[in-house]
């Protein structure tokens, strides 16, 4: 008699088929279904228009994540031949002008069918806001030029205007926290120090600090439900360039036609403009009189002296608070690591000093006292490639760093290696303009969103291993469905 496969009865053969059918079904619907959508993504771009250059940045994120909160992340920059918008005062026009090619270059960046939807914001800082104090027809015009020109531009133009220093700083901080996911996690922020051409951030979150010593150095932020109590102040007329001026204005208060001076190299000559010098409002007030028309600026590369007259552009005397930091600002205690950025990071990087780790406040103080010793040919044959005003006030520069971070806001050997120079975060510049857009495009919640409990693919796999366990027990509690055992022939 012929041996029939136990198998081959048809309930099992259509219990099988329909269970293989029901799995692949199964998870292919688990799959598609939760499959992460092809990225699509979104844009927006914000131009940083400095006291010393404008730098246009574009950002992107996740289309389809909800409520656009989804990463977002730099994937463009371009800086704007020339100097910043405030220099062309004379000249307007010019500033929209120069912003052109950036734009043509952000239009190439950014997908064509994006183009209208994408916000374009233009944000100035302490250039501009000197350039309004000193004149603000001047300002407004300079403004009418570069809105012509954005206006112009395909994407969504939101608007330009002047960052109050508490904006500045506060949205540097955002950017510094949000790049290192401090925020969504409600992780120890990081303080965020920025030193710009013409005025200089710091902002920090001081446990011993809640905005009510010094209420307009506060700002408030809830973020992925948390409360945060920001310090932040932000000094005009503090940053690199406008600093370096108060600085000669301290040497040239005699009138004299020649100045020996400790932050420039030995060997180093240039013959400078008194007006030229003293066109600033950071210095204006305090113009000599009958000074001749040049004088002749002689370096003689003396760290010790330098930090002298760079200290003297300080003032310590007067605080009306429990503490402060200078010139009678409010400052709460030193609270966790800081990020220094932007100048800060050009000049301890061109002076291999960004390492804080390696490098202690002693060491850099050697290496400035070295360094500005330095013979100006040498350096001249040495760097033939760094600019030759960035070359030459390098010296004052790493001084008045030095000189900013220890006198002025009181950071001590003991501190000293929790401030860390940073350029980038995950590719990402670390400055200002994330924060802006951030705030500006709410993408940062004001409480925690609600995530899925697993990720995409922890999902899938256990749907899918569940999928096929319920499919081997419905088949074992079929057994009493089975045909008897095989070895015995069965009769048909
Ligand atoms: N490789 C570089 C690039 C810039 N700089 C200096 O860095 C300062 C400008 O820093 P930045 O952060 O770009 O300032 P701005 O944003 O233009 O100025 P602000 O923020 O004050 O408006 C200038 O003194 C510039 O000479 C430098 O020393 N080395
Ligand atoms: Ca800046």
């Amino acid at each position: 008699m012929k041996e029939k496969n136990p198998w081959h009865t048809p309930v099992t053969i259509i219990i099988t088929v329909i269970g293989v059918i029901a799995i692949v079904a199964l998870v292919t619907v688990a799959v598609l279904q939760n499959r992460p959508l092809l990225q699509k993504y979104k844009y927006g771009i914000v131009l940083d228009a400095g006291s010393s250059h404008t730098a246009l940045y574009i950002y992107e994120w996740p289309a389809e994540k909800d409520n656009n909160t989804g990463r977002v992340e730099q994937t463009h920059s371009c800086k704007v031949k020339g100097p910043g918008i405030s220099s062309y005062a004379a000249a307007p026009w010019k500033a929209g002008e120069s912003l052109r090619d950036c734009m043509r270059e952000a239009k190439l960046q950014v997908p064509k069918k994006r183009h209208h939807e994408t916000p374009l914001y233009l944000g100035a800082t302490a250039g501009m806001r000197l350039l309004n104090k000193e004149d603000s027809s001047a300002s407004d015009l300079v403004f009418k030029a570069v809105e012509e020109t954005l206006q112009k531009s395909p994407f969504s133009f939101q608007g330009a205007r002047i960052l109050s220093g508490q904006e500045e700083g506060a949205f540097g901080w955002v950017t510094v926290n949000y790049l290192d996911d401090r925020l969504k996690q409600g992780l120890e922020t990081t303080g965020a120090l920025d030193l710009g051409g013409a005025s200089t951030q710091i902002s920090f979150v001081s446990d011993n600090y809640d905005g009510s010593e010094s209420p307009s150095n506060a700002v408030t932020f809830r973020l992925y439900g948390n409360d945060y109590n920001l310090y932040t102040h932000s000094f005009l007329c503090y940053g690199k360039d406008q600093a370096l001026r108060m600085t000669l204005a301290q040497q040239t208060q005699g009138s004299s036609s020649e100045i020996s001076d400790p932050c420039f190299h030995p060997g180093y000559t240039d013959t400078r403009n008194y007006s030229v010098l003293y066109d600033s409002p950071c210095v204006s007030s305090r113009k000599p009189q009958g000074a001749p028309a040049t004088f002749i600026h002689r370096g003689i590369g003396n760290f010790q002296q330098c930090q002298a007259f760079v200290k003297s552009v300080f003032n310590f005397t007067h605080c009306k608070y429990s503490r402060c930091s200078f010139n009678g600002v409010f400052q709460p205690l030193l609270q966790g690591p800081f990020g220094a950025f932007s100048a800060y990071y050009f000049v301890m990087n061109f002076l291999n000093l960004t390492d804080t780790s390696i490098h202690s406040l002693e060491t850099v103080k050697e290496k400035l006292t070295s360094y500005c010793a330095t013979p100006w040919d040498q350096l001249r044959q040495r760097y033939p490639d760094v600019k030759i005003k960035y070359l030459a006030e390098y010296c004052f520069s790493g001084t008045y760093i030095l000189t900013l971070l220890t006198e002025g806001y009181n950071f001590t050997s003991e501190n000293y290696s929790n401030i860390k120079f940073i350029k980038k975060i995950k590719g990402s510049d670390a400055g200002w303009t994330l924060g802006y857009m951030l705030n500006l495009t709410n993408m940062i919640p004001a409480e925690a969103p609600d995530t899925p409990i697993l990720p995409h693919a922890s999902y899938v796999s256990i749907v899918s291993i569940m999928a096929i366990v319920i499919f081997f027990l419905f088949i074992l509690s079929l057994r009493p469905l089975w045909p008897r055992c095989s070895k015995q022939p069965q009769i048909v």
